[in-house]
Protein backbone atom coordinates (compact mmCIF):
# COMPACT_ATOMS: atom_id res chain seq x y z
CA UNK A 1 0.00 0.00 0.00
CA UNK A 2 1.94 3.05 -1.12
CA UNK A 3 -0.73 5.28 -2.69
CA UNK A 4 -2.39 8.75 -1.13
CA UNK A 5 -5.39 6.73 -0.40
CA UNK A 6 -3.85 4.02 1.33
CA UNK A 7 -1.57 6.73 3.35
CA UNK A 8 -4.97 8.43 4.41
CA UNK A 9 -7.32 5.21 5.40
CA UNK A 10 -4.17 3.95 7.56
CA UNK A 11 -4.06 7.69 9.25
CA UNK A 12 -7.56 7.75 9.68
CA UNK A 13 -7.37 4.06 11.11
CA UNK A 14 -4.76 4.89 13.80
CA UNK A 15 -7.05 7.78 15.12
CA UNK A 16 -8.48 7.62 18.70
CA UNK A 17 -12.09 7.55 18.88
CA UNK A 18 -14.00 10.21 21.53
CA UNK A 19 -16.75 9.07 23.36
CA UNK A 20 -19.49 11.99 23.46
CA UNK A 21 -18.92 13.06 26.70
CA UNK A 22 -15.26 13.79 26.27
CA UNK A 23 -16.42 15.17 22.84
CA UNK A 24 -19.19 17.34 24.14
CA UNK A 25 -16.00 18.77 26.90
CA UNK A 26 -13.62 19.22 24.13
CA UNK A 27 -16.07 21.30 21.92
CA UNK A 28 -16.87 23.29 25.00
CA UNK A 29 -13.44 24.24 25.33
CA UNK A 30 -13.10 25.25 21.83
CA UNK A 31 -16.32 27.45 21.98
CA UNK A 32 -13.94 29.47 24.77
CA UNK A 33 -10.72 29.41 23.12
CA UNK A 34 -12.96 30.93 19.82
CA UNK A 35 -14.02 33.51 22.07
CA UNK A 36 -10.54 34.40 23.63
CA UNK A 37 -9.32 34.84 19.79
CA UNK A 38 -12.12 37.36 19.29
CA UNK A 39 -11.31 38.90 22.32
CA UNK A 40 -7.72 38.83 21.05
CA UNK A 41 -8.38 40.67 17.96
CA UNK A 42 -10.61 43.25 19.22
CA UNK A 43 -9.20 43.88 22.62
CA UNK A 44 -8.12 47.49 23.91
CA UNK A 45 -6.57 46.43 27.22
CA UNK A 46 -3.68 48.33 28.59
CA UNK A 47 0.07 46.95 27.17
CA UNK A 48 0.57 45.57 31.21
CA UNK A 49 -2.73 43.87 30.68
CA UNK A 50 -1.79 42.09 27.31
CA UNK A 51 1.24 41.06 28.54
CA UNK A 52 -0.35 39.38 32.01
CA UNK A 53 -3.06 37.87 30.06
CA UNK A 54 -0.30 36.45 27.74
CA UNK A 55 1.41 34.61 30.57
CA UNK A 56 -1.67 33.07 31.83
CA UNK A 57 -2.52 31.64 28.46
CA UNK A 58 0.81 30.36 28.12
CA UNK A 59 0.28 28.13 31.51
CA UNK A 60 -3.27 26.89 30.18
CA UNK A 61 -1.35 25.95 26.96
CA UNK A 62 1.10 24.05 29.20
CA UNK A 63 -1.79 22.45 31.28
CA UNK A 64 -3.32 20.81 27.91
CA UNK A 65 0.10 20.01 26.50
CA UNK A 66 0.73 17.81 28.98
CA UNK A 67 -0.73 15.12 27.96
CA UNK A 68 -0.50 15.29 24.07
CA UNK A 69 -1.66 12.48 21.43
CA UNK A 70 0.51 12.32 18.31
CA UNK A 71 -2.53 13.19 16.41
CA UNK A 72 -6.12 14.61 16.00
CA UNK A 73 -8.80 12.54 17.23
CA UNK A 74 -12.47 11.12 15.27
CA UNK A 75 -15.65 10.54 16.79
CA UNK A 76 -19.10 9.91 15.77
CA UNK A 77 -21.47 13.10 16.23
CA UNK A 78 -24.44 12.10 18.91
CA UNK A 79 -22.35 8.67 19.68
CA UNK A 80 -23.54 7.32 16.03
CA UNK A 81 -22.67 7.47 12.58
CA UNK A 82 -19.40 7.57 10.83
CA UNK A 83 -16.09 8.41 12.79
CA UNK A 84 -15.66 12.44 12.01
CA UNK A 85 -12.45 14.33 11.97
CA UNK A 86 -13.52 16.37 14.51
CA UNK A 87 -11.13 18.76 14.43
CA UNK A 88 -11.71 19.93 10.80
CA UNK A 89 -10.61 23.09 10.24
CA UNK A 90 -14.21 24.12 8.62
CA UNK A 91 -16.62 21.75 10.59
CA UNK A 92 -14.52 20.43 13.35
CA UNK A 93 -16.29 21.11 17.05
CA UNK A 94 -13.29 20.62 18.41
CA UNK A 95 -11.15 22.91 16.64
CA UNK A 96 -11.24 26.51 17.76
CA UNK A 97 -10.40 27.46 14.57
CA UNK A 98 -13.32 26.14 13.01
CA UNK A 99 -16.31 28.82 12.46
CA UNK A 100 -17.77 26.04 13.14
CA UNK A 101 -20.50 24.65 9.74
CA UNK A 102 -22.62 22.16 10.82
CA UNK A 103 -23.10 21.17 7.23
CA UNK A 104 -26.87 19.34 5.92
CA UNK A 105 -27.38 17.18 3.06
CA UNK A 106 -29.72 18.53 0.61
CA UNK A 107 -31.36 16.39 -2.49
CA UNK A 108 -28.37 17.46 -4.83
CA UNK A 109 -25.86 18.52 -2.74
CA UNK A 110 -24.91 19.83 0.89
CA UNK A 111 -25.98 23.80 2.34
CA UNK A 112 -24.56 25.22 5.63
CA UNK A 113 -25.77 28.23 7.44
CA UNK A 114 -23.20 30.53 8.86
CA UNK A 115 -21.74 33.62 10.35
CA UNK A 116 -17.71 35.23 10.27
CA UNK A 117 -16.64 37.76 12.98
CA UNK A 118 -13.33 40.22 12.68
CA UNK A 119 -11.15 36.53 13.39
CA UNK A 120 -11.82 35.62 9.40
CA UNK A 121 -11.67 39.78 8.33
CA UNK A 122 -9.31 40.44 5.31
CA UNK A 123 -9.94 43.65 3.87
CA UNK A 124 -11.80 45.79 6.52
CA UNK A 125 -15.35 44.74 7.16
CA UNK A 126 -15.15 41.65 4.39
CA UNK A 127 -14.42 37.74 5.07
CA UNK A 128 -10.66 37.26 4.07
CA UNK A 129 -10.42 35.71 0.53
CA UNK A 130 -9.20 32.15 1.41
CA UNK A 131 -11.07 31.42 4.54
CA UNK A 132 -14.10 31.41 1.67
CA UNK A 133 -12.16 29.24 -0.36
CA UNK A 134 -11.50 27.13 2.41
CA UNK A 135 -15.60 26.98 3.01
CA UNK A 136 -16.16 26.26 -0.45
CA UNK A 137 -13.38 23.67 -0.60
CA UNK A 138 -15.19 21.55 2.27
CA UNK A 139 -18.76 21.90 1.05
CA UNK A 140 -18.48 21.21 -1.97
CA UNK A 141 -16.19 18.27 -1.21
CA UNK A 142 -18.93 16.86 1.20
CA UNK A 143 -21.69 17.61 -1.56
CA UNK A 144 -19.44 15.12 -3.85
CA UNK A 145 -18.79 12.28 -1.10
CA UNK A 146 -22.38 12.28 -0.46
CA UNK A 147 -24.18 12.29 -3.65
CA UNK A 148 -20.61 10.78 -6.05
CA UNK A 149 -17.63 9.17 -5.29
CA UNK A 150 -15.51 11.17 -2.03
CA UNK A 151 -12.11 12.85 -2.83
CA UNK A 152 -9.33 15.18 -2.72
CA UNK A 153 -9.41 18.42 -4.37
CA UNK A 154 -7.52 18.46 -7.47
CA UNK A 155 -8.66 21.60 -8.55
CA UNK A 156 -10.81 24.80 -7.12
CA UNK A 157 -11.68 27.73 -9.37
CA UNK A 158 -13.39 30.57 -7.88
CA UNK A 159 -15.65 33.95 -8.54
CA UNK A 160 -14.76 36.82 -6.18
CA UNK A 161 -18.18 38.43 -7.55
CA UNK A 162 -18.49 40.63 -4.46
CA UNK A 163 -17.04 40.86 -0.59
CA UNK A 164 -18.19 38.87 1.31
CA UNK A 165 -19.15 40.63 4.62
CA UNK A 166 -18.44 39.43 8.49
CA UNK A 167 -21.01 39.53 11.34
CA UNK A 168 -24.00 38.63 9.30
CA UNK A 169 -25.62 35.09 8.51
CA UNK A 170 -24.42 33.91 4.94
CA UNK A 171 -25.40 30.27 3.37
CA UNK A 172 -23.27 28.68 1.33
CA UNK A 173 -24.66 25.64 -0.70
CA UNK A 174 -23.31 23.32 -3.49
CA UNK A 175 -24.13 20.58 -6.08
CA UNK A 176 -22.57 17.61 -7.76
CA UNK A 177 -22.60 18.58 -11.50
CA UNK A 178 -21.38 15.11 -12.43
CA UNK A 179 -18.82 12.32 -11.99
CA UNK A 180 -17.16 9.51 -13.98
CA UNK A 181 -14.72 7.50 -12.64
CA UNK A 182 -12.61 8.27 -9.85
CA UNK A 183 -13.94 12.09 -10.77
CA UNK A 184 -16.66 14.27 -9.18
CA UNK A 185 -17.36 17.59 -10.15
CA UNK A 186 -19.34 20.37 -8.16
CA UNK A 187 -20.47 23.67 -7.90
CA UNK A 188 -21.34 26.28 -5.33
CA UNK A 189 -21.28 28.95 -3.57
CA UNK A 190 -21.48 32.02 -0.99
CA UNK A 191 -24.87 34.25 -0.86
CA UNK A 192 -25.19 37.12 1.35
CA UNK A 193 -28.43 37.44 3.67
CA UNK A 194 -29.98 39.64 0.70
CA UNK A 195 -29.39 36.19 -1.35
CA UNK A 196 -26.64 38.02 -3.48
CA UNK A 197 -23.77 35.65 -4.67
CA UNK A 198 -20.31 36.86 -3.15
CA UNK A 199 -18.43 33.73 -4.44
CA UNK A 200 -18.90 31.23 -6.66
CA UNK A 201 -17.13 27.56 -7.03
CA UNK A 202 -16.39 25.14 -9.36
CA UNK A 203 -14.09 22.19 -8.18
CA UNK A 204 -13.07 18.51 -9.01
CA UNK A 205 -12.30 16.16 -6.59
CA UNK A 206 -10.67 12.81 -7.40
CA UNK A 207 -10.34 9.70 -5.16
CA UNK A 208 -6.83 8.70 -4.61
CA UNK A 209 -5.57 5.50 -6.31
CA UNK A 210 -4.61 2.52 -3.73
C1 LIG B 1 -15.94 14.59 2.82
C2 LIG B 1 -14.60 15.19 2.50
C3 LIG B 1 -14.63 16.66 2.06
C4 LIG B 1 -13.22 17.12 1.83
C5 LIG B 1 -13.14 18.55 1.33
C6 LIG B 1 -11.72 19.10 1.48
C7 LIG B 1 -10.80 18.38 0.54
C8 LIG B 1 -9.38 18.82 0.64
O1 LIG B 1 -9.05 19.90 1.10
S1 LIG B 1 -8.29 17.70 0.05
C9 LIG B 1 -6.71 18.48 0.26
C10 LIG B 1 -6.25 19.23 -0.97
N1 LIG B 1 -6.03 18.34 -2.08
C11 LIG B 1 -4.90 17.58 -2.16
O2 LIG B 1 -4.02 17.63 -1.31
C12 LIG B 1 -4.81 16.69 -3.35
C13 LIG B 1 -3.37 16.53 -3.81
N2 LIG B 1 -3.32 15.85 -5.10
C14 LIG B 1 -3.31 14.50 -5.16
O3 LIG B 1 -3.28 13.80 -4.14
C15 LIG B 1 -3.33 13.88 -6.53
O4 LIG B 1 -2.89 14.83 -7.50
C16 LIG B 1 -4.76 13.38 -6.93
C17 LIG B 1 -5.23 12.28 -5.98
C18 LIG B 1 -5.78 14.55 -6.96
C19 LIG B 1 -4.68 12.83 -8.34
O5 LIG B 1 -3.62 11.92 -8.35
P1 LIG B 1 -3.72 10.55 -9.15
O6 LIG B 1 -4.77 9.70 -8.56
O7 LIG B 1 -2.35 10.00 -9.25
O8 LIG B 1 -4.24 11.16 -10.48
P2 LIG B 1 -3.91 10.78 -11.94
O9 LIG B 1 -3.92 9.27 -12.09
O10 LIG B 1 -2.71 11.55 -12.38
O11 LIG B 1 -5.20 11.42 -12.60
C20 LIG B 1 -6.47 10.83 -12.52
C21 LIG B 1 -7.33 11.51 -13.55
O12 LIG B 1 -7.69 12.82 -13.08
C22 LIG B 1 -7.18 13.82 -13.97
N3 LIG B 1 -6.69 14.94 -13.15
C23 LIG B 1 -5.79 14.89 -12.16
N4 LIG B 1 -5.63 16.13 -11.61
C24 LIG B 1 -6.45 16.95 -12.32
C25 LIG B 1 -6.73 18.34 -12.26
N5 LIG B 1 -6.17 19.14 -11.34
N6 LIG B 1 -7.62 18.85 -13.14
C26 LIG B 1 -8.22 18.07 -14.07
N7 LIG B 1 -7.99 16.73 -14.17
C27 LIG B 1 -7.12 16.19 -13.31
C28 LIG B 1 -6.08 13.17 -14.75
O13 LIG B 1 -5.92 13.78 -16.00
C29 LIG B 1 -6.59 11.72 -14.87
O14 LIG B 1 -7.57 11.64 -15.91
P3 LIG B 1 -7.74 10.29 -16.76
O15 LIG B 1 -8.18 9.24 -15.77
O16 LIG B 1 -8.77 10.64 -17.76
O17 LIG B 1 -6.39 10.02 -17.32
Amino acid sequence: MTGVGSAIERARRGRRALDEEHLAALAALADRVRELTEAVVLTDVEIDELAAVGEQVEALTGRLAAVRRDAPPVARYGGHGPLRHVTNPVTGLGNPLAPPLTIEFTETGARAGFTLNHVYEGPPTFVHGGITAMILDQVLGMAAASKAVPGVTASLELRYRRPTPIGVPLTVEAEVTGSSGRRSHAAGRILDPEGLVTVEAKALFIAPQR
